[in-house]
């Protein structure tokens, strides 16, 4: 068997954190053969919750699991890891917008990426949760200078998740049936879910496009668009508490897909730094489609962005350019 790898998940004494580490621990993310050793990083005044998380976790009897190191202090907690889940930081309420929590999380990110820098390794695989995920996720590789920029990413598998999910019940098929959806921009109310070269394989077993299956511009253009980007306010107006299993769920697949690849024929949706691909603009953590092979991602190339597209892909990139500016000066305070 192979030697363990280290990952740290931050916020380990939250919600999503409590869904998460069992995945982690019982081998869905990095494989059944591949043991490790977890990284729990929280606050101090969270170490009470912590401690009831390890006995649980150790109470899991998971073959896997070689040892769990609970902490306060980022040193311990980002020490030589190989993969860092960055979920730990504060969660929006009902009536906000995930930007709204910029001025209290980012610097959570800025203090993150300097401890990244002086602790982990420099091949670490980084996935910002916490939001707002994108720009959280850019300022933590700022202060991160000798990790290169493409180890970090931010989560919008949820999104993908999500959208994937609203087209395989309107076709009653099971979603993995549905592929090559593509969450563009933000992991915000402006992102854009997009099934332009999405393809189905229908109930009597042909493979479509989901456009001439859905056969409902309206829907596509209109209900479906909108409840991928307000999903998450609707799961807080609900439960009262943002998502967390499914928050949980998508992380994994997120590090799974970067961490073992994805099929050659298909791809899935990761927010990375931007090089100017689909005229979006270089430097901000965009959501593109992305195929992923021996730990590295590439952006899909050559997809055709018609006008209603380029519409929404400018909109999003306006939030992400605001929110990079806003984030910037909190972090000089
Ligand atoms: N990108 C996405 O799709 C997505 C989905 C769901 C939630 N989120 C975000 O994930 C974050 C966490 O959500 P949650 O429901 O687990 O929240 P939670 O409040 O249940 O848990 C957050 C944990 O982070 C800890 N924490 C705070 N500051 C910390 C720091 N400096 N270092 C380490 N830990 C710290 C808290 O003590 C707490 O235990 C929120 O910002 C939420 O909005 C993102
Ligand atoms: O919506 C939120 O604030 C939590 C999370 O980002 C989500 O999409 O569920």
């Amino acid at each position: 068997m192979a030697e363990p790898i280290r990952v740290v998940v931050t916020g380990a004494a939250g919600q999503i954190a409590y869904s998460l580490l069992y995945q982690l621990a019982k081998g869905d993310v990095f494989g059944d053969q591949q043991p490790l050793s977890l990284h729990l990083l929280d606050i101090e005044p969270m170490m009470g919750v912590l401690n009831g998380v390890v006995m649980e976790l150790q109470d899991c009897a998971l073959p896997l699991l070689r040892e769990v190191i609970p902490t306060a202090d980022p040193a311990v907690g980002f020490k030589d890891v190989d993969a860092a889940f960055l979920v730990g930081a504060m969660p929006r309420k009902e009536g906000m917008e995930r930007k709204d929590l910029l001025a209290a999380n980012v610097k959570i990110f800025k203090a993150q990426g300097q401890a990244l820098d002086q602790h982990a390794k420099k091949t670490v695989k980084v996935l910002v949760v916490g939001n707002p995920a994108n720009t959280n996720s850019l300022i933590c590789s700022k202060y991160a200078p000798s990790i290169p920029p493409a180890n970090f990413s931010a989560m919008t598998r949820l999104d993908q998740n999500r959208a994937q999910t609203q087209i395989a019940n309107r076709l009653g098929v099971p979603v993995n049936n549905v592929s090559k959806i593509t969450i563009w921009g933000n992991h915000s109310s402006t992102q854009f879910p997009d099934v332009a070269n999405a393809t189905v394989v229908t109930a009597s077993g042909e493979t479509k496009s989901v456009k001439d299956a859905i056969n409902d511009q309206a829907w596509l253009n209109g209900d479906f668009i909108s409840t991928v980007q307000k999903r998450g306010a609707a799961v807080i107006a609900a439960r009262k508490l943002s998502s967390a299993m499914s928050a949980a769920k998508a992380a994994a697949d997120h590090m799974k897909d970067w961490w073992n690849g994805t099929p050659a024929e298909s791809w899935v949706s990761m927010a990375v730094f931007s090089d100017g691909s689909y005229n979006t603009p270089v430097g901000v953590m965009y959501s593109f489609p992305v195929r992923c092979s021996k730990g590295q991602w590439e952006i899909v190339q050559g997809l055709t962005i018609d006008e209603f597209a380029r519409e929404k892909l400018d909109v999003t990139s306006k939030e992400l350019i605001e929110e990079r500016e806003e984030a910037l000066a909190v972090c000089q305070d």
